[in-house]
C-alpha cells in the first residue's frame, strides 16, 4: 500500500513512512492511493472477536511494514489493555437506537482505541530502526491524555503535547499534566484548540526543524490513527447484520478524524447508509455540509470542549476526495482557506458529500437535555460530546428501519461538572484514578508564538 498527500507534491510513502512522517512535506495529509475493498469478506467476519476484524482491517494497510505476526501481537496488546472484553461494546437506547461504547480504554476516551495501537508500532518500528522522534500534538482534551499514556516512558519517542489554557475540563488536564515520566512535557497554550494545531502544523511546516527535531505526531493527522478508527464502525455494523443491510451513525465531530474513518469504511464497501456530522455550536462543519459554507468563526467554548474547534483538520481528507483526488486543486483551496477563512463549496461537491453525510449543530440547551432525558428514558449517563451525538442522530434520523448508532466518545466521569448540572448525578472516577485530584501537575505555559514553541521544543531535545 502506498499513501500520497492531499496535496499533490509529497513522495509516496509506505505505511511505515507515513507513520513516522505525520503531515506530508507539502504541508497536506497522507490518505492511501486506493481503499481496499472489503464488501465480499464481511460476511465471513461475523462472530471474529474485535481484534480479529482490527487485523483484518489493518492488514491491507500495513503492507510489508510488519510482519502479519507483529501486528496481530501489537492488536492483541493493545486491547489487552480495555477494561471491557469486547472492546467497543453496542448498548440498546431505542427501538432501533444503539450507543457505541468508545470510552473503555485507559483514559476513558475513543482516543485510545487508535492511541493504544499508535504506540505499540511507534515503540515497533522506532527499536527496529534504533531511532527516536518527538511527538507534536495538539489536544482539546482527550487526545493528549491517551497519546501521553501510549507513549509514556517510551526510551524512543520525546512527547510534546499542546493544550489551549483553561478550556479542557480539569480532570482531562490532569490526567495529561500528572504524567511526570521524563519524555512527556505538556504545554498549556494561551489560545485555542485551533491554535495549538496551527502550531503543530506550522512547526511541522518549518522543514529544518522538522528534520532537526525529527518530529511524528500522533494526532488525527497520523493515517494510522484513521484507520483504527475504522474498526469499530465494522464490529458494530456487523453485530446489527451487515452486509445484510445497512446501518447509519452518529458522530459527534470536531476534527472530523472520527467521522472519516467511518467514511473510509464505507468506500472500503461497509453498508453505510447515513454519516451524521454531530457538532456542538462551533458550527462550521454544520454549515459546510448543509450550506457549502466552509468558513471559521470564534471558536466559542462550550460544555463539550474536546469538540470546539472551528478548523477540522480532517476535512482536507474528504475535500480532496470530493474534488476527484486533484492534489492541485486541494492545495489550492486549502491554500486559500489558510489566508481567507473561508471555502464555497459548489453544488456538485456538496451534492457529492450529502450523497454520505448530514449534519446536525446542536446548542448547550439541547445537549443538557438530551443528557436528562437519556438518563431517564434509559437509566445510562451519558457525557456532554456522547449528547450532542444522541441529538444529532434524533434530527437527522431517516429510515426507521435502518439502525442508528451514535458514537459516545468519552466517559461522562471525565465531565463531571456538566453532567452532575444536566442529570444531577455526578459520575465517579475509576479507582485507579482516585487520587487525580491530588497528584502534582508539571506543565509549561507559552503564549500563542510559534518562534516561543520552536525554542521551547529545541531546549527539550537539546
Ligand atoms: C470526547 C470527544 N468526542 C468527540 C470528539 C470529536 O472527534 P473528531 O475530532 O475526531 O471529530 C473528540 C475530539 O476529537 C472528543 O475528544
Ligand atoms: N478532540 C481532540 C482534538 C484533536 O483531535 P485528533 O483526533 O486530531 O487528535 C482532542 O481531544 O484532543
Amino acid at each position: 500500500m502506498r499513501y500520497i498527500s492531499t496535496r499533490g507534491s509529497a513522495p509516496a510513502l509506505d505505511f511505515e513512512g507515513v507513520l513516522l512522517a505525520g503531515l506530508a512535506r507539502d504541508g497536506g495529509l497522507y490518505v492511501p492511493e486506493t481503499y481496499p475493498d472489503i464488501a465480499g469478506r464481511l460476511a465471513g467476519w461475523r462472530g471474529l472477536s474485535y481484534q480479529a476484524i482490527a487485523y483484518e482491517m489493518l492488514l491491507p494497510f500495513v503492507g510489508d511494514s510488519l510482519t502479519p505476526a507483529t501486528l496481530g501481537d501489537l492488536i492483541d496488546g493493545a486491547y489487552g489493555s480495555f477494561n471491557h472484553a469486547a472492546v467497543c461494546p453496542l448498548v440498546q437506547v431505542g427501538a432501533n437506537d444503539f450507543l457505541l461504547e468508545l470510552f473503555h480504554g485507559p483514559t476513558l476516551a475513543f482516543k485510545d482505541v487508535a492511541m493504544q495501537l499508535l504506540g505499540r508500532l511507534f515503540n515497533t518500528v522506532l527499536t527496529r530502526r534504533g531511532e527516536q522522534v518527538t511527538v507534536l500534538g495538539a489536544t482539546s482534551g482527550d487526545t493528549g491524555s491517551a497519546a501521553i499514556e501510549a507513549l509514556r516512558g517510551l526510551p524512543s519517542v520525546k512527547v510534546v503535547m499542546l493544550h489551549p489554557k483553561g478550556r479542557v475540563s480539569e480532570v482531562q488536564r490532569r490526567q495529561m499534566t500528572t504524567v511526570l515520566d521524563d519524555n512527556i512535557h505538556n504545554v498549556a497554550i494561551e489560545g485555542t484548540f485551533d491554535d495549538c494545531q496551527a502550531l503543530v502544523k506550522t512547526l511541522f511546516n518549518r522543514l529544518e526543524f522538522r528534520d532537526r527535531a525529527r518530529l511524528s505526531a500522533v494526532n488525527s493527522i497520523n493515517w494510522a490513527r484513521i484507520v483504527a478508527q475504522t474498526v469499530y464502525y465494522v464490529t458494530s455494523a456487523l453485530s446489527l447484520g451487515a452486509p445484510d443491510r445497512a446501518v447509519s451513525f452518529s458522530v459527534p465531530t470536531g476534527n472530523f478524524g472520527d467521522i472519516y474513518a467511518g467514511y473510509v469504511a464505507k468506500r472500503m464497501g461497509l453498508p453505510v447508509d447515513r454519516l451524521v456530522v454531530a457538532t456542538n455550536r462551533n458550527d462550521i462543519l454544520a454549515r459546510a455540509l448543509n450550506a457549502g459554507d466552509y468558513s471559521t468563526g470564534t471558536v466559542q467554548p462550550t460544555i463539550s470542549p474536546s469538540m470546539d474547534i472551528q478548523v477540522s483538520s480532517n476535512f482536507e481528507r474528504l475535500l480532496f476526495d470530493l474534488f476527484g483526488r486533484d492534489g492541485a486543486v486541494t492545495a489550492a483551496a486549502m491554500t486559500g482557506f489558510q489566508h481567507s477563512g473561508r471555502l464555497a463549496l459548489g453544488g456538485n461537491i456538496l451534492d457529492e458529500a450529502r450523497r454520505s453525510f448530514d449534519a446536525v449543530a446542536v446548542d448547550e440547551d439541547m445537549t443538557r437535555e438530551t443528557m436528562a432525558a437519556t438518563l431517564r428514558q434509559t437509566g445510562l449517563v451519558v457525557d456532554p460530546h456522547s449528547a450532542v451525538g444522541l441529538a444529532g442522530a434524533a434530527r437527522a434520523r431517516g429510515d426507521a428501519a435502518v439502525p442508528m448508532i451514535t458514537l459516545a466518545t468519552a466517559h461522562p466521569a471525565k465531565f463531571p461538572a456538566a453532567v452532575e448540572a444536566a442529570t444531577g448525578i455526578s459520575p465517579g472516577l475509576p479507582p485507579r484514578m482516585a487520587d487525580l485530584y491530588t497528584r502534582q501537575e508539571r506543565y509549561a505555559v507559552l503564549p500563542h508564538d510559534a518562534d516561543a514553541l520552536e525554542a521551547h521544543i529545541s531546549a527539550i531535545i537539546a
